[in-house]
């Protein structure tokens, strides 16, 4: 995998973009059949329509033959000599038409199939493909920015649909016609159809010499756009960043210099692209040439009637458009390789975190949770977790506090089980938690983030989220307990009102409510809470401590506390600093012995008060 870092150009050195991978791939057969798999659940459909594929271009491959019948055998047989023979023209013509029809129909058919069959073919490799990163661990969205993630389900899987849609029947296709009209030129008159066929070989070489620049030009428009993809993902995201620091100027003039890129590159690849219509048609133009001059010799020695000669025109004008056609297809098909790359590595991705086969679901829980001697490193030699044991009884509240980056939240990872310890055991009800099934583990322990993900859709979905199948009472009962219904009620449509993906348009202690609400519907045993450092104003910090109380009445639970009032109430605070468990105890216990938590008590007094 060649993944290389550009920037545009040294003066906006500040912007640095991965480039995903190269677009294009050499063909590999392994790959081709790993596709082809997913048309196999198709293959009774796929059949009618390759019988009308075949019979589609039998009838075409037969009009010219008809053609030449017409001519030599009712327009004019023997040469010229004799007389238009009227019936035989009308019966050559009804048959023509006959076949006419045909081949209409079953290319009706053909393409409104292959269309459909393809269009199910990408619908189950999207399914999959998102089946299976829902599957994947932390530490897999650990090295990848969401934007790449995304642009493997989107623009990858859609790089596959001309493939599958129409691509491969045609690919068929075209390679039935060709086999065909060589073997009925060759067969029909071996020396003018060699003749014709002189232009061939010069044509590959010119075509191919050609087709290679084409494609890298087009592989550098790609390249530039998923550039600008990427600039313009980064700038809406954090474009309010941009607003304050005044950045609109400098990041319009990177925008622009991509931009310009993108348009000469396209222009490039357009130009070139240009040039390859010309050359098919000089090459024909040459081929038909050849046809008449060597088929003139031809006709004068007796070799052959005219009905052959213009039969012949017929066929080759035939000729060029599968072979144009398959080295577009070609080009596509390199272009998919890159695309189904990218996609496998994905699907051939296992989750670090996965379910051993005698994994049993984990019955309902009490909510003793244990910590027995855990290291953790996310990465080789560099432990965030080192020597932590920890023995929490059903119902007790734990606070976790320590300085920045001091190991609370690799905790509650690995409590959920996104990660697993890289040695000692995490145990729930004395039962370690690799032993049990990954949903029946995590449906009984709740989690509240402090970034309060709040999904599109109304008020009462985001709190159902917690458990589907609670009732609309049920989801007015929790918000009430947690004291977030009077401010929904105050919303222009309640329950119904719609919120934004990710809610800005509520403030942060309404999202905060709202995902309380929604954790205490799902009702677990076990309780994470990340609780949000933003200050928010006093009535809201009261409701929220009522809230919490409401929330973690006879729980388990966990909280990454940084409000002085939920550290107090915790039955236990634990302490950590650089991945240890420094000091534990009560908070009047931890005050008395003036030690670390003494420290940050202080530091935080102190704070407030300045
Ligand atoms: N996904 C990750 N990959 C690599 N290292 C990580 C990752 N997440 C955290 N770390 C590192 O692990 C250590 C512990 O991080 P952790 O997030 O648990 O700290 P924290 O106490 O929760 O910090 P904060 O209060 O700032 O949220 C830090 O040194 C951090 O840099």
């Amino acid at each position: 995998m060649s993944a290389k870092k550009s920037n545009v150009n040294d003066k906006n050195a500040r912007f640095i973009y991965k480039d995903d991978d190269a677009i294009e791939k050499p063909f590999n057969w392994a790959q081709v059949r790993r596709l082809l798999i997913y048309m196999s659940p198709y293959k009774k459909e796929l059949t009618p329509v390759i019988i009308m594929m075949i019979l589609g271009t039998l009838t075409r491959l037969g009009i010219p033959a008809l053609v030449i019948l017409a001519i030599d055998q009712a327009i004019a047989p023997d040469n010229g000599n004799g007389p238009t023979s009227f019936p035989k023209l009308y019966l050559i013509a009804a048959i023509m038409l006959v076949l006419f029809i045909v081949q209409w129909a079953s290319n009706t058919y053909r393409i409104k199939y292959t269309n459909i069959i393809g269009q199910k073919v990408i619908y189950d490799l999207r399914h999959h493909l998102f089946q299976h990163i829902q599957k994947l661990s932390f530490r897999f969205y650990d090295k990848r920015p969401a934007g790449s993630v995304l642009v493997r389900v989107t623009n990858d899987v859609n790089a596959l649909q001309d493939l599958f849609t129409n691509g491969v029947v045609n690919l068929l296709m075209d390679c039935v016609q060709l086999v065909g009209i060589v073997v009925i030129l060759l067969v029909w008159n071996f020396k003018l159809g060699l003749a014709i066929m002189i232009t061939v070989p010069l044509m590959f070489i010119v075509s191919t010499a050609l087709r290679k620049r084409i494609r890298f030009a087009w592989q550098t428009v790609r390249m530039k756009q998923s550039r600008i993809n990427a600039h313009l993902n980064e700038s809406i995201q954090g474009m309010k960043i941009t607003q304050a620091y005044v950045q609109e100027k400098d990041n319009m003039s990177f925008f622009e210099n991509m931009n310009e890129d993108n348009l000469k590159s396209w222009n490039k690849a357009s130009a070139l692209n240009q040039m390859f219509g010309p050359i098919i048609e000089v090459t024909s133009a040459i081929g038909t040439l050849i046809l008449f001059w060597y088929g003139a010799h031809l006709i004068q020695s007796n070799e052959i009637t005219i009905g052959v000669l213009v039969g012949f025109a017929n066929y080759i004008g035939n000729f060029w458009d599968p072979i144009n056609r398959l080295g577009q297809m070609y080009n596509q098909l390199l272009i998919a390789m890159a695309s189904s790359e990218r996609i496998f590595e994905f699907i051939d991705e296992e989750p670090t975190v996965g379910e051993q086969g005698s994994a049993k679901p984990l019955l309902s829980i009490r909510g003793d949770v244990k910590f027995d001697n855990i290291l953790f490193e996310y990465e080789k030699g560099r432990p965030a977790l080192k020597g932590i044991s920890l023995d929490v009884k059903a119902g007790q509240s734990i606070a976790l506090v320590g300085h920045t980056g001091s190991g609370k939240s690799t905790i509650i990872n690995l409590l959920c089980r996104f990660y697993d310890p890289v040695e000692g055991r995490v145990l729930i009800d004395g039962k370690d938690i690799r032993d049990v099934t990954i949903d029946s583990l995590r449906s009984q322990v709740g989690i509240v983030l402090q970034d309060t993900f709040i999904f599109a859709g109304t008020i009462r979905d985001n709190i159902r989220y917690g458990r589907l199948d609670a009732t609309d009472s049920e989801i007015v009962e929790a918000a009430k307990a947690v004291h977030a219904h009077d401010f929904i009620m105050s919303l222009p449509d309640g329950y119904d009102t719609e919120v934004e993906e990710r809610g800005n348009v509520l403030s942060m202690g309404q999202r905060q409510l709202l995902s309380f609400a929604r954790a205490l519907l799902s009702d677990p045993r076990v309780l994470i809470l990340d609780e949000a450092t933003a200050s928010i104003d006093t009535e809201t910090e009261l409701h929220i401590q009522e809230a919490l109380k409401t929330l973690l009445a006879g729980r388990t639970s966990f909280m990454i506390a940084h409000r002085l009032s939920t550290i107090r109430n915790a039955d236990e605070i634990v302490v950590l600093d650089h991945g240890r468990i420094v000091e534990q105890g009560t908070h009047d216990q931890l005050i008395a012995r003036g030690g670390v938590y003494n420290g940050l008590i202080e530091a935080q007094y102190r704070f407030l008060s300045a």
